[in-house]
């Protein structure tokens, strides 16, 4: 199993990498990529850690090297928010990276699975679609924006607020990944019941958490430690679905058939070609339904973006 990361130098990149270096199964490859020349330096740090997990770094201009051989492609190269700034406004730079990424991607390793962390995921991933549909490999089933941030977010909030053995509390989170788009179905949490008011709260909290980091981390970045285990949860859930493992569900944002939008956030079945199947959501309540229908024009605003930027 070869797994690689891009922008393994950066915030999230270098705390997936620790975490994947001591969670890969014995025998893995972990491959290292960032254009930061430290890269090839923090896969030598990393490679003391006494796991049986072989570890590469490279740095430059050129993933391929990294992206020879990949079973699991993680993206978390380019910019992150600062205070004041919407995850939109990083657009600008983190779409051409991503873009420029996922052509190599296309040519090395175009039947690797690709999870993108890069923000604004809800563009970055449909540019990523359209680059592959260019290059002609596109497999929708294999492309997925990585969305577990969000749910361990609502898992660890809600054991706070009701007091719960966190390890017990399972939710889904459906939508995309910012502000309004993010729609924790508190509904279907089992064993505990929410008042209207706690609803909207817990609600906005989870679509303002992103922000409460970058505003405490105040101009210093956003999410990273934390995100580096939602990926590696991720990432492990792809890994264990490649290995043939039953049962791996997880929450993505995904190019599932979505009568909602083209891409829409919602639970998949992974198994030995990524997606085996799109699940339901579930019931909702009116409360989630209406939140639902009201963040799809932001939605497909947003994917539509990213088509028009390949395009
Ligand atoms: N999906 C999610 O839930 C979350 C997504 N993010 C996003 O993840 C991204 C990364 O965040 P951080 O790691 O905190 O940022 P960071 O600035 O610490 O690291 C980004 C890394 O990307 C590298 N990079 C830039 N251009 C590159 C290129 N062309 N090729 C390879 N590497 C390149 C940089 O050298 C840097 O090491 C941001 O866009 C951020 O908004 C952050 C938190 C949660
Ligand atoms: O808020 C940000 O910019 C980073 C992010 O996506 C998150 O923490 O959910």
């Amino acid at each position: 199993m070869k797994v690689a990361v891009l922008g393994a130098a950066g915030g999230i990149g270098q705390a997936l990498a620790l975490l994947l270096k001591t969670q890969l199964p014995a025998g893995s490859q972990l491959s290292l990529y960032d254009i930061a020349p430290v890269t090839p330096g923090v896969a030598v740090d990393l490679s003391h850690i006494p796991t049986a997990v072989e570890i590469k770094g490279f740095a430059g201009e050129d993933p391929t090297p990294a992206l020879v051989g990949a079973d699991v492609v993680l993206i978390s190269a380019g910019v992150a928010r600062k205070p004041g700034m919407d995850r939109s406004d990083l657009f600008n730079i983190n779409a051409g990276i991503v873009r420029n990424l996922i052509e190599k991607v296309a040519v090395t390793c175009p039947k690797a699975l690709v999870g993108i962390i890069t923000n604004p995921v809800n563009t970055t991933v449909a540019i990523a679609a359209e680059v592959l549909k260019k290059a002609g490999v596109y497999d929708k089933n294999r492309l997925f924006g990585v969305t577990t941030l969000d749910v361990i977010r609502s898992e660890t909030f809600i054991a706070e607020l009701k007091g719960l053995n966190v390890a017990d509390v399972k939710i889904n989170v459906i939508g995309g990944h910012s502000g309004v788009t993010i729609l924790p179905l508190l509904s279907q949490v089992e064993g505990v019941t929410f008042s209207d008011e706690e609803v909207a709260s817990l609600t906005k909290r989870i679509q303002n958490a992103g922000t409460e980091v970058v505003e405490a981390k105040a101009g210093g970045g956003s999410a990273t430690l934390s995100m580096g285990q939602a990926a590696c949860r991720f990432g492990m859930s792809l890994v264990r679905g490649l290995q043939g493992e039953a049962n791996i569900v997880e929450c993505a944002y995904v190019d599932g058939g979505s009568e909602h939008a083209e891409f829409f956030a919602q639970p998949v079945l992974l198994g030995k070609n990524g997606i085996e199947k799109v699940l339901p959501y579930g019931e909702v309540s009116a409360f989630e339904a209406n939140a639902r229908d009201s963040m799809l024009d932001t939605l497909k605003g947003d994917i539509k973006l990213g088509v028009d930027f390949v395009k």
